[in-house]
């Protein structure tokens, strides 16, 4: 048993299939003996069944029972096995064995998806049909300036040292079957934007339905050559209905594709703005519409593909693609109508088993690379300040504004960020931080698809300080709000994120950015609980420096103190090198010393208090001119 485990680590790197292999190939040899089993016991009790209309007697049931039985197992047996082996193949990337075999596949969902349905389908279905997208081959390693002795540099991404490569059409082929995604975004979308809501009742969304519509038409307009050709909400009383439209809704959406068509307005695809739709629902709408339908989960992933650019990010976007893949294909075993073909082979179904594994090992490979750079950076001493919030609402601005990094640029683009990057600030105390810019969160995706990127969001979660910034131009401010404070109590229950620790207020500072933007008769009392700034026009911006400064320091354990010390000594060079240095003055009182005022952690406050002086520490304790906490300044400090 352990050899084996051996064997699997030795061979992981070189052959990345070879562990899923020996576990498919382990199910290939119990499925053929159950076959074998039931295949024997099947046909043994069906001859006693029907004994007397048998034209041989009983003494050959046994015989031909286990000529049966070993004709089922060989059957199940040789076909798993080139099942896995196929698989496997894929799994290394370069093989082609696969494509005789799913060739047929390939026709029938190209058949059924394209030319039978309708004119405009079968464009867009043969430009899938091509589709490749580059996957993350050609990853660069990258020293991170945690493992460097370097002071931090501005904008260093924390990401896998380890190159992969995700390319494989065949996988390509099932994502975007199943989710109508493609990485071709030359490829022209004219969408009709539908959000569809309740109209009462306790599942009625708090959010106002034209601002969801809103959502919806920039989630479309994010995405290059994607454009919206007509919008509109539709009230419904549940959005469980198989056909999600009653009846009378459904004709009058029918007949509005119709009158878009007639008028010689292009349409290729309709986005349904509701999370994930069912396979069901897909699979009859796609049929009454004669169009591709998407859901919001379809949608966002487009978006990540294109906006995903580190190893990371590919890696969870890609990793956040299966479990809809996986709905998509058990929806369609269980439906009756198998018209449209989602249901998989059993070689798909292996090629998805074998990529969610590999995706696996390689996101916990991502999470303890982390994890050790997480360390590092303790070990380093360096605070960090999370800032997470709703997508859009400013979060890479806010960090371009703390520490006045000009290489960063804000996008006004929903999911612009999807790496967790790390961004070196001075606070005004000459304390140096550590910035980290996170994935914004939306409403109405799927948990599951937040979960991808644990192992990301993770050392966001485990920050010093975590600042929510909040879009208070944003006329669904409140929710959005909501929406992120839900979003963080769920990743801090995930227990992945045990290590985090409580995610609670002590150590959440609420920012309302974009003031500029908001109108001056609204009142700013209603924002009394967040610090408001602009990071466009930077007012706010120092008030909210000292807001997090103070919040550092007391989370952290550390203190300010006063030390009279001889300029140019020993202590002075030990301050320097162990401490960050606020300001230094000549000692008025004596001319040889200087008065250092110095950030430093309670444990070493304790030393210099003389608690475990040594010859550093013991001067300095002698030196102590004034030793002051760090008094709080007053929130009232806006400017
Ligand atoms: N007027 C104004 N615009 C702002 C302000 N802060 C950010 N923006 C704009 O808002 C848009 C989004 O800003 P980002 O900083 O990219 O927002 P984000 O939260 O990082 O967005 P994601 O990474 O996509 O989640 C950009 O066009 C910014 O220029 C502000 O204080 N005032
Ligand atoms: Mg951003």
């Amino acid at each position: 048993m352990n050899d084996i485990k051996k064997l699997k680590e030795q061979q992981r790197d070189k052959h990345p299939g070879f562990g899923f292999y020996l576990e498919c190939m382990t199910r290939t040899l119990f499925t053929g003996l159950a076959g074998l089993c039931l295949g024997f016991s099947g046909f043994y009790f069906a001859q006693k069944l029907v004994q007397p209309k048998l034209p041989y007697p009983k003494k050959y049931n046994i015989l031909i029972s286990s000529i049966a039985a070993c004709g089922i197992g060989y059957k199940i047996t040789s076909d798993r096995t080139k099942a896995c082996q196929a698989a496997w193949m894929a799994a290394e990337d370069k093989h082609t064995a696969v494509v005789a075999r799913l060739g047929s596949n390939i026709r029938r969902i190209n058949k059924v998806k394209g030319i039978e349905i309708c004119g405009s389908y079968t464009v867009i279905s043969a430009r899938w049909k091509h589709t490749q997208y580059t996957g993350v081959k050609g990853l660069r390693s990258r020293k991170s300036f945690f493992e460097s002795n370097t002071k931090p540099t501005d904008g260093d991404e924390e990401g896998a040292e380890e190159e992969l490569d995700l390319e494989n059409s065949q996988y390509d082929l099932i994502a975007n079957t199943t989710m109508h995604v493609t990485r071709q975004t030359q490829v022209e979308q004219s969408v009709l934007v539908i959000q569809p809501y309740i109209k009462w009742g306790p599942k009625k969304s708090a959010t106002d339905p034209d601002l969801q519509l809103q959502e919806a038409i920039a989630l479309v307009n994010s995405l290059p050559n994607w454009s919206v050709e007509e919008s509109l909400k539709v009230p419904l009383e549940s959005l469980g209905k198989k056909a999600l439209f009653g009846s009378g809704k459904l004709q009058e959406l029918k007949d509005l594709v119709r009158k878009i068509r007639s008028s010689g307005r292009k349409l290729t695809s309709i986005f349904i703005s509701k999370g994930t739709l069912s396979f069901a629902q897909k699979q009859f709408l796609e049929y009454e519409f004669g169009l591709p339908v998407m859901d919001r989960y379809s949608v966002v992933i487009q978006i990540l593909r294109l906006h995903a650019t580190s190893a990371e990010a590919k890696l969870q976007v890609a990793m956040a693609e299966i479990p809809y893949i996986w709905t998509q294909v058990k929806d369609a075993s269980v439906s009756t109508n198998r018209r449209q073909g989602y249901a998989l082979s059993d070689l798909q179904k292996e090629i998805l088993r074998t990529r969610e594994s590999k995706l696996k090992s390689e996101l916990m490979r991502v999470r303890s690379h982390r994890k050790l750079l997480r360390n590092k950076r303790k070990q380093k001493d360096y605070p960090t300040v999370a800032v997470v919030g709703y997508t859009n609402a400013g979060k890479t601005s806010l960090i371009k504004a703390l520490t006045d990094e000009q290489t960063i640029q804000p996008r006004d683009q929903l999911f612009a960020t999807l790496d967790v990057t790390a961004h070196a600030g001075v606070l005004p105390c000459n304390l140096e931080v550590i910035f980290m810019d996170t994935v914004g969160f939306m409403s109405d995706i799927p948990t599951g698809l937040i979960e991808c990127f644990v192992a990301t969001l993770e050392d966001a979660m485990m920050a010093d300080v975590i600042v929510h910034v909040q879009d208070v131009s944003h006329p669904n401010h409140l929710q959005q709000k909501l929406h992120v404070e839900d979003t963080i109590k769920s990743l801090a229950r995930n227990p992945q994120m045990e290590e985090a620790g409580p995610i609670d207020s002590p150590r959440i500072i609420n920012v309302g950015n974009k003031v500029d933007l908001l109108t001056s008769n609204l009142s700013s009392a209603q924002f009394d609980d967040l610090t408001l700034v602009s990071s466009k026009t930077l007012v706010g911006i120092n008030q909210l420096m000292l807001e997090i400064e103070e919040k550092v320091l007391e989370v952290t354990g550390r203190i300010k103190m006063r030390f009279s010390v001889p300029s140019g000594g020993e202590e002075m060079a030990w301050l320097y090198k162990n401490a960050a240095i606020v300001d230094v003055v000549g000692n008025p009182e004596k001319t040889q010393f200087s008065i250092m005022s110095a950030i430093i952690t309670n444990t070493c406050s304790k030393s210099v208090g003389g608690l475990e002086a040594d010859d550093v520490f013991g001067t300095l304790k002698r030196n102590v001119d004034e030793r002051s906490i760090w008094t709080k300044k007053r929130k009232t400090m806006r400017n």
